[in-house]
């Protein structure tokens, strides 16, 4: 059985209190590790180790230096490629192929991304009148923010938690990550990799537990922490952000979804029906950019559900390492009972289940697994809680509209402001499109094309801030204006 303990300074450790917790594989709910779980001091060693490593080494590193150690962090990650592979799909249960083409690549990518960001990134700077007619010259520096608290959820374990600590470590800083307690695997394999790749001591640290009166808000709550970057519920933001309250401390965060697509009757048919099943189906339907709500143009609405049900219906459950597995299970029990609980409520509230609404019958070990059918309905009311609410499971409800002001009305009724998709072939309307619909994400004729450049985060209650591209070098820096009399 594998042992989990916090990376602190460098090292792993023990909790002193000897608490743990078993982390447990949803493909078939086997326990895959003992997990320590930290208290407030191993909570507290963590951010002091992450305070004197700014202090340290670290902060004396020249941006070329800093650079060069990302790039071995990147190639560490790529260098134990199987190794993280076979954790993560461990932890998700998620399908290899999937994770081989996304989750992995992207934790080195956004190493790699972000030292290059930060070898050419430029400040302003600004030449004034004075009244002796000499002038004076201001410039800005970027600075490291401090210690970053990150908070990463389960859905993509290592890509979300260094699409924060990339940037984060890029910028100066050092980090303290609290992985979720469901998939701790990977966060804790890349301390090894840091420290083969020669980030000294302190710069990268893991604490392991939970979230209320636990490690996360331990974490949230210790006043050494100066910026806090969050990924995932709603509901769990407002708490974190009562804790970044005290001491005003900055956040950035990327929440909740109820995601729609819009799909118009002039789209290409095929690619509009291949892009819907990934932004339904992919990693079980645990994205927060998927699409949980389609709206179809009428002509074309009987033919697209029909579609769309004969590809939800060809996806296969099975073992992560299965290469013919195209569908992996949902992450935990309790979050399979969340989603069940929906099949039901969406059949008492008058829905028309196109395809899926239940459990997958599994055989053998797998029969204890985490699984659900993909699932589609049609009929709800736009007020039905299955169209108001997050789910995160592999399902959407469809449903006609008649006009674009009408599509727009729909897509726009929620309040989240994650992401959407426009599938369309008139060019106008695309645009238009885009304008109007209330999201920070607008996708036209595409889903889940990432380029990490691009300002990426959410309107109204999906999230505070953006990260990506300069936006995220905004966020864990401080900018210094330097005025300069001449
Ligand atoms: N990427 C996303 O947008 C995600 C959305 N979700 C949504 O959230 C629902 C609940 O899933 P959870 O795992 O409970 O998500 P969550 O938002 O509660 O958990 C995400 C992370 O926050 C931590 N956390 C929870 N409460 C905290 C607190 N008070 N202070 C500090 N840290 C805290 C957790 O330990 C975990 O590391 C899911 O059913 C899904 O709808 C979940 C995960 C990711
Ligand atoms: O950065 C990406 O490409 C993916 C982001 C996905 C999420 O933030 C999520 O599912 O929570």
């Amino acid at each position: 059985m594998r042992e989990i303990k916090h990376f602190i300074n460098g090292a792993y450790v023990g909790s002193a209190s000897g608490r743990t917790f078993a982390d447990r594989s949803p493909t078939d709910n086997r326990q895959i590790a003992v997990v320590h779980e930290a208290g407030r001091d191993e909570v507290d060693a963590a951010v002091r180790a992450a305070r004197a490593a700014l202090a340290g080494p670290w902060g004396r590193l020249t941006v070329a230096e800093r650079v060069e150690r990302l790039y071995a962090v990147a190639d560490g990650i790529n260098a134990r490629f199987d190794e993280f592979l076979e954790a993560e799909c461990l932890d998700t249960g998620k399908p290899y192929s999937l994770a081989r083409h996304v989750d992995i690549p992207r934790g080195a990518a956004n190493f790699k991304v972000f030292a290059d960001m930060v070898k050419n990134v430029a400040t302003e700077s600004f030449t004034m009148a004075t009244p002796d007619g000499a002038g004076a010259l201001n410039y800005a520096l970027r600075r490291p923010k401090g210690v970053i608290g990150v908070i990463s959820p389960w859905n993509l374990p290592l890509l979300l938690m260094t699409w924060k600590v990339g940037p984060a470590l890029a910028c100066g800083n050092t980090v303290v990550v609290k992985p979720s307690e469901e998939t701790p695997l990977t966060t804790a394999l890349l301390g090894e990799v840091m420290n083969a790749a020669g980030i000294p001591a302190g710069v990268y640290n893991v604490i392991h537990g939970f979230g209320p009166e636990s490690a996360g808000a331990f974490l949230t709550e210790h006043p050494g922490v100066d910026a806090i970057t969050f990924t995932g519920e709603t509901r769990t933001g407002t708490a974190i952000m009562k804790a970044a309250a005290v001491g005003v401390r900055d956040v950035s965060f990327e929440l909740g979804g109820k995601n729609p697509a819009v799909v118009f009757a002039d789209c290409d048919f095929d690619a509009a029906i291949e892009g819907t099943l990934r932004s339904a189906f992919s990693n079980c339907g645990q994205v927060c950019l998927g699409t949980e709500r389609v709206y179809v143009e009428r002509p074309l609405f009987e033919r697209f559900v029909a579609a769309l049900k004969e590809g939800a219906e060809r996806l296969r459950p099975g073992r992560p390492d299965d290469p013919q597995t195209t569908l992996g299970p949902l992450v935990s029990q309790e979050h399979r009972a969340k989603v069940l609980g929906y099949y039901a409520k969406a059949v008492e509230q008058g829905a028309t289940v196109v395809t899926g609404g239940e459990p997958f019958v599994m055989e053998g070990p797998l029969a204890e697994g985490c699984w659900v059918k993909p699932t589609i309905w049609t009929g709800l009311a736009d007020d039905a809680a299955c169209v108001r609410e997050e789910i995160f499971g592999p399902c959407c409800h469809v449903r006609p509209f008649d006009s674009e002001e009408e599509a727009v009305r729909l897509a726009n009724d929620t309040p989240y402001g994650l992401a959407a998709a426009v599938w369309t072939g008139n060019l106008g309307r695309a645009h238009r499109m885009a304008a109007t619909l209330d999201a920070g994400i607008v996708w036209i004729n595409s889903w889940f094309l990432r380029d990490l450049r691009t300002p990426f985060g959410g309107s109204k209650q999906s999230g505070i801030g953006r990260e990506g591209g300069v936006h995220s070098l905004e966020f864990y820096t401080e900018l210094k204006n330097v005025c300069v009399k001449l």
